[in-house]
């Protein structure tokens, strides 16, 4: 039954032949329905494209771009199916618009071809263009082999998008298959990537190449599972235990950071602040007996909620996003609990590459310093603890937003410079009692400087306890520090918290203008 314009009332069988309207319409519902299916469930049991999705954004948000999207003919019988093996499109995530991709491997094995490439080049093209997020969902098999330099092509395109929208709009790259060859470069450039226990692998050449190559035998888990990208080589910054667990771990990630790099990240109510006289504690009398930084930074920080970004690599040293007063903050902290704190060349590397981060986002640093130094020995200086441990440096002097320091306890020598101190750059430099910042710990120094009396002392050991006294009551504490203003004040533990969000309050409006130029020459 159908109203003319007219208004007469007339009973009309719509006729649905491919050149009315109806027959159109009707055609376009069977080709959606045909284009849909292509993206079924995964090949290993898994959820499929349109399902991980799904999952990731808000429910019924996601808009799909390109769906008719196909390969150009390549002669009679060639596959082609709709989408090409990648499904796009934007939709939201806590009601913010984020653009997304997943990798389909049910088709050609989720490997890139040229209109694979196609669509998701517009994809990051589009993001850039309004400054939204983008996260990728990787499940395929790299360039696809009957597409030849096409799909090669696409790949150089598609690293291209992301170092140009690197420090421009948040990149999270999630790995939920294999990730292999030059696949795998593109999220080694996105800012975070999040790969599922027993699930997941990124190498650049597998198991069997290398065997066939080097005679060394492997397996995909050890060589790139996601224990070892998390734990061994630091591709990756998140372990999630299933599907679920990684899009659940996104969607936190998202939530401290900013759409990009023009916008604030987006502010929460904090919940009750707790009492933290308990600090007043923490740090045991004994300077070589360690304590977990975890429990300093939860009673600082909002509802004592940290997201640790790379948690098990280098534990030694803590990256973290939390919130202070609602809004987003970088915390970098020593962990005494790992190595007495010490930086070496994965914590260098790994804090830098997060200092990094929180400066291209504008995100304060918070940082925690309880650090004997850089570590000394030969496999350290042989593998380039100079030229990687610079990185930290750089990361930390090259940051303009808010950056705010409390020395927990050591701050020693190259340490003590790196490690957020004001000469760096940190805005606000706060030490605790506990603090020593020295050039070295008080057994080294009076070894170096005292070892001609040592030698000749009837009793050395005497000696030694004294003099180690003696340097401990005035190197092995924050007051000298204080007294040049490299500190600006000397507080009780349990007041940090409110030192520090007023410390953040003040640093709101910051600027900090650097010298025009190309790009700094960061040591790679
Ligand atoms: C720049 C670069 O990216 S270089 C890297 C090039 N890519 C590679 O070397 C990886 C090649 N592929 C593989 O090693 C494996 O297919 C894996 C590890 C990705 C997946 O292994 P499995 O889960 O066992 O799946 P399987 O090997 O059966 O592949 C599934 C389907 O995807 C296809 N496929 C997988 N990779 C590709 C590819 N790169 N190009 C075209 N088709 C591919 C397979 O031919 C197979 O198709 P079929 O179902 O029609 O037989």
């Amino acid at each position: 039954m159908t109203t003319s314009r007219a208004g007469e009332t007339a009973t009309r069988v719509p006729d649905r032949s491919a050149d009315r309207t109806a027959g159109r319409i009707a055609e376009l519902a069977g080709r959606r329905a045909k284009a849909v299916a292509s993206g079924g469930p995964g090949r290993r049991g898994e959820f499929g494209a349109r399902e991980r999705i799904e999952r990731l954004m808000d429910a019924g948000s996601f808009t799909e771009t390109g769906l008719f999207v196909r390969a150009r003919a390549a002669g009679d019988g060639a596959r082609r199916p709709y989408g090409d093996g990648v499904v796009t499109g934007h939709g939201t995530v806590d009601g913010r618009t984020v653009c997304v991709f997943a990798q389909d491997s049910t088709v050609f094995g989720g490997s890139m071809g040229e209109a694979f490439g196609e669509k998701a080049v517009a994809l990051m093209d589009l993001a850039l263009r309004i400054g939204c997020p983008v996260v990728g969902l990787n499940d395929g098999g790299g360039a696809r082999i009957q597409e030849g330099v096409a799909s090669l092509a696409l790949y150089a395109e598609l690293v291209r998008r992301n170092v140009r929208a690197s420090g421009v709009i948040p990149q999270i790259s999630v790995v939920l298959g294999p990730c292999a060859g030059g696949a795998a470069y593109s999220p080694a450039i996105t800012d975070f990537t999040v790969m599922v226990d027993g699930a997941s692998h990124m190498f650049v050449t597998g198991p069997d190449v290398i065997e066939a190559v080097t005679g060394e035998r492997t397996s995909a888990e050890d060589l790139g599972g996601a224990r070892t990208s998390n734990a061994v080589n630091g591709n990756a910054h998140f372990l999630a235990a299933d599907e679920q667990d990684a899009f659940d771990t996104v969607r936190e990630l998202l939530s401290y950071l900013p759409a990009n790099n023009l916008e604030r990240p987006p502010e929460y109510a904090p919940g009750p602040v707790p009492d933290g006289a308990w600090l007043d504690e923490v740090v045991p009398d004994r300077l070589g007996q360690a304590y977990d930084m975890h429990d300093v930074l939860r009673a600082v920080v909002d509802d004592g909620e940290l997201l640790e970004v790379q948690e098990l690599f280098a534990p030694n040293i803590i990256c973290a996003l939390a919130r202070v007063e609602g809004r987003s903050v970088g915390v970098v902290a020593n962990q005494p609990l790992h190595a007495a704190g010490v930086l070496d060349i994965d914590a260098s590397e790994k804090a830098a590459r997060f200092v990094r981060f929180c400066d291209a986002f504008g995100v304060p640093l918070l940082t925690f310093a309880d650090v004997p130094g850089y570590l000394s020995g030969v496999r350290q200086e042989q593998a380039g603890i100079i030229r990687r441990g610079a990185k930290l440096l750089y990361a930390y002097a090259e940051a303009t937003v808010p950056k705010v320091t409390v020395v927990v306890r050591k701050a020693y020598g190259g340490g003590y410079a790196v490690m957020g101190s004001k000469h760096l750059g940190a805005d606000i430099s706060l030490a605790w009692p506990t603090a020593r910042i020295a050039v070295m710990g008080a057994e080294g120094a009076v070894g170096v400087l005292h070892r001609r009396e040592l030698a000749a002392a009837a009793d050395p050991e005497a000696l030694r306890a004294r003099l180690v006294a003696a340097y401990e009551s005035t190197h092995g504490t924050p007051y000298l520090a204080a007294e040049r203003g490299y500190v600006d004040d000397v507080i009780a533990p349990r007041e940090t918290r409110a030192h520090v969000c007023r410390a953040l309050r003040t640093l709101r409006g910051k600027r900090a203008p650097m010298p025009e130029r190309r790009h700094g020459n960061i040591p790679l």
